[in-house]
């Protein structure tokens, strides 16, 4: 993997202790790689798409142009039906920026029922989606080079 790499990770701060974990997870498989990354850190998963629009637009002008974005956050389930809004919508948007745009984005949102998921998906222990996010990235960046895209 090139070490010219440059991510941007975007992190939503709903819960912070499995925000913690997702980007323990996710740094640790950037700095394998050896490539080098920026963090911001927005509300919630909502937030996140803009985050990364924001952050695109910006490269046109006098903004870091970013190789790919990790999306990071937690969406767990509560009483009402603001869950399928956060969770889908947060994930609808990402998937247009990455097809609409063509960049390397890898979604490490977990969406769960509960607290004990969640954790069982960010620990850097257990599956840790933050760090498969980051690989997902990587990946989808080194196909859009064997492309030449
Ligand atoms: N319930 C969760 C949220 N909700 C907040 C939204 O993401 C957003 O910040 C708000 O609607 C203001 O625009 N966010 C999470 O990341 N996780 C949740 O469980
Ligand atoms: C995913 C959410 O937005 C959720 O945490 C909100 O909880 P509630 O549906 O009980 O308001």
């Amino acid at each position: 993997m090139s070490s010219s790499l440059n991510l941007l990770i975007v992190e939503a701060r709903f819960y912070d202790h499995i925000a913690d974990f997702l980007l323990e997870g996710a740094k640790a498989r950037l700095e394998e790689a050896g490539v080098t990354y920026d963090v911001v850190t927005v509300p919630g998963a909502l937030e996140i798409p803009p985050a990364i629009s924001f952050a695109m637009n910006a490269a046109d002008g006098d903004g870091v142009e970013y190789d790919g974005y990790i999306a990071l956050g937690c969406v767990i389930r509560g009483e009402t039906y603001h869950f399928e809004i956060v969770a889908g919508e947060s994930a609808r948007a990402l998937m247009d920026l990455s097809v609409g745009s063509g960049v390397a984005i890898g979604n490490g949102i977990l969406t769960v029922e509960n607290e004990e998921q969640a954790l069982e998906r960010a620990r850097p222990d257990r599956k840790n989606k933050g760090a498969a996010a980051a690989e997902a990235a990587l990946t989808m960046i080194a196909l859009k080079d064997e492309l030449g895209a």
